[in-house]
């Protein structure tokens, strides 16, 4: 008895490619991490991985001999599918025992595939033909990590999961509706927009293709391709849509300016109307977390020179509105599948994108409000890791060497104790760090990204973490000197122009008279390998690492000195794929690019001191 099994090379081009249906996902077995489990590595590096070799080998399976050959077909070099085959045959007339064999390795598969979410992005081609890559296997996120009000979360959730119910999808045939979800994220950048739809494909299983319009890359063309070779079911994730031809064109230039001149009058309003302890709803269509400060901190599409105020360009607008929307609702986009199209100006877009049918629901993410900020710190320390069922020893050290010792009292009488009131006692104590951290942190300040930030450097310490909030706020700009101060230092500002402030922040002894002009920019770093030295492999990286490559960064490619101190305030960061693209187009405000060995993409928001 044989049984035949087709298997999709994950290096040829189809990979687990789109066009597929999602059933087609049961079948490839080697991804990135060879169905390993990924990410299995010795001190050395990425451990051997072995495959059967094709030809003929046996094995048995419930005390039954099973031979497979594996054959590689011609095709696997030119690239049709399917490129392989795997003959199994075993002695005997019943199927039973093959089809044991298919669906436990299926079962073992799709469990160990449970906690991943496949990733696309477009394929770095040096034509102007962009196609899908071949997908990355990503840890699945966990959607409670993206904090977010309740409300919305819930909401969303509940939407498209029952816009995913098979009886929904016979409601919209019946009644001759095109099936299909779209959604809207809005908010300021690092606010959780990106993670929240990396959750969602997660928590729902399908694949997630993302695709930016900043990119400036696409045409109206290739996007139609693109969204004709999506499968069936599937999140689409359409970031920036601000930032191509789809913003209402009269009103961009306006907006820059506006927000320029407005910002004066911002501050004297927040000083007046709004008091700084103040706790925001958090709520999903909340009111916008203060639209003024949308505008004050810089976005994505404001990464160029022109939003920086030094030069007014158009920016590129290579897709076009009725492209867009060619994509989105045409003939070519396919049913069932769900968009979610984020931007952080939602202020720009024209009604027609947004209306409904197109956009389902809008979800808006803002500045981290005194539930956002206790939400994020319990987030953070009660995974850490072995806590839960930790050992007294572990928890101290999740407290650091030179900490107080939280827990000593527990170890004490920890004989005594189950593991059980270690583990409540544990929570209880970060809860009422949370607590702590809420209140000392302003609301409404900073977006989830930049706490997130903060936390990151004090991962197995967090009475450490509270200690140093003072520091970290006296460090930012932004934040300095909350209520009295903070009003004071407005008040000071004011005096002057708004872009051009004495020099006291960053003095330079050495160069008389200094004039020295604050920015604020949205930026893309490229991390290279060489002189720096920094590598920026996945998206957990060390953040101190991070800031100082950026620092590394900027001192090389934009010029600004080190000795300016530059406050860096990392909001996002992101590997892409599509790295060749993007460096050759400029990422970000760089109009240097580096000319070194490539390895990542970092995007950031950068607050920083400039000579000029
Ligand atoms: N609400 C949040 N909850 C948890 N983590 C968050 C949240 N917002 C941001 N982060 C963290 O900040 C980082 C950047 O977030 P993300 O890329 O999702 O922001 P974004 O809103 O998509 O930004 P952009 O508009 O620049 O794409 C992520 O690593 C994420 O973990």
């Amino acid at each position: 008895m044989s049984h035949a099994v087709k298997r999709y090379s994950s290096y040829g081009p189809y990979g687990d490619g789109p066009g597929r249906n999602d059933d087609d996902d049961d079948e490839d077995v080697e991804g990135d991490d060879g169905g390993n489990g990924g990410g299995e590595e010795d001190r050395l590096g990425p451990k051997l991985k072995y495959t059967p070799a094709p030809g003929f080998l046996y094995f048995w399976y419930k005390k039954h001999l099973i031979v497979i050959n594996r054959k590689l077909d011609l095709s696997y070099y030119t690239g049709d599918i399917p490129d392989e085959t795997m003959v199994l045959t075993t002695i005997g007339r019943s199927p039973t025992l093959l089809r044991e064999l298919l669906s436990e390795a299926r079962r073992e598969y799709l469990l160990a595939q449970s906690k991943k979410t496949m990733v696309y992005t477009i394929s770095p081609t040096p034509f102007a033909q962009k196609t899908w890559d071949q997908g990355r296997h990503r840890p699945s996120r966990e959607i409670s990590t993206v904090i977010l009000p309740t409300e919305s979360k819930g909401h969303l959730l509940r939407d498209v999961k029952e816009y995913l119910n098979p009886v929904t999808a016979r409601w919209y045939a019946q009644r001759g509706l095109p099936y299909r979800r779209g959604y809207l994220f809005y908010g300021p950048p690092g606010t959780g927009k990106t993670s929240l739809s990396l959750a969602l494909a997660g928590e729902l299983k399908v694949p997630l293709y993302i695709l930016s319009l900043s990119t400036g890359s696409l045409t109206d063309e290739t996007l139609t391709m693109l969204f004709v070779g999506l499968p069936r079911k599937c999140i689409v994730l359409l970031e920036d849509i601000d930032c191509a031809g789809v913003q209402r064109n009269n009103n961009r230039h306006m907006d820059d300016e506006s927000d320029q001149e407005s910002s004066e009058e911002e501050e004297e309003e927040e000083e007046e109307g709004q008091s700084d302890n103040e706790p925001r709803s958090d709520g999903v269509k909340a009111k916008s977390p203060k639209p003024s400060k949308e505008k004050k901190r810089p976005s994505k599409s404001d990464a160029n020179p022109s939003s920086s105020g030094q030069q007014h360009r158009p920016p590129r607008m290579s897709v076009s509105f009725s492209g867009l929307l060619n994509a989105i609702d045409g003939v070519a986009s396919h049913e069932g599948r769900i968009l979610i199209m984020t931007t952080n100006h939602r202020e720009r877009l024209d009604p027609a994108l947004i209306r409904p049918g197109r956009v389902d629901m809008q979800i808006e993410f803002g500045y981290a409000g005194r539930n956002t900020l206790g939400e994020i710190f319990r987030e953070l320390y009660s995974r850490v890791d072995g806590m839960d069922s930790a050992t007294i020893e572990e928890e101290e050290e999740v407290f650091g060497g030179e900490e107080e010792s939280l827990l000593s009292s527990m170890e004490k009488t920890s004989t005594a104790r189950s593991e059980l009131d270690r583990q409540a006692q544990y929570t209880a104590t970060i809860a009422d760090l949370a607590e702590k951290f809420a209140d000392m942190i302003p609301v409404d300040k900073f977006t989830p990204a930049e706490v997130q930030g903060f936390l990151m450097s004090y991962k197995r310490a967090p009475k450490r973490a509270i200690r140093k909030i003072p520091e970290w706020l006296n460090s930012k700009p932004s934040a300095a000197g909350e209520k009295g101060s903070r009003r004071a230092k407005n008040k000071h500002s004011k005096k002057r122009s708004p872009k051009i402030i004495k020099s006291e922040e960053a003095p330079e002894p050495t160069r008389q008279p200094d004039v020295v002009t604050s920015q604020s920019i949205a930026f893309q770093g490229v991390v290279h390998n060489s002189a720096g030295g920094f590598v920026v492999n996945d998206l957990q990286v060390d953040m101190e690492m991070v800031t100082r490559a950026i620092q590394q960064i900027i001192k090389e490619n934009v010029g600004i000195s080190h000795s300016a101190s530059p406050e860096l305030n990392i909001v996002g960061l992101r590997r892409r794929t599509n790295l060749a693209e993007d460096t050759e187009k400029g990422a970000g405000v760089h109009e240097n690019k580096p000319k070194k060995e490539v390895n990542g993409i970092l995007k950031g928001e950068v607050t920083t001191v400039e000579r000029v």
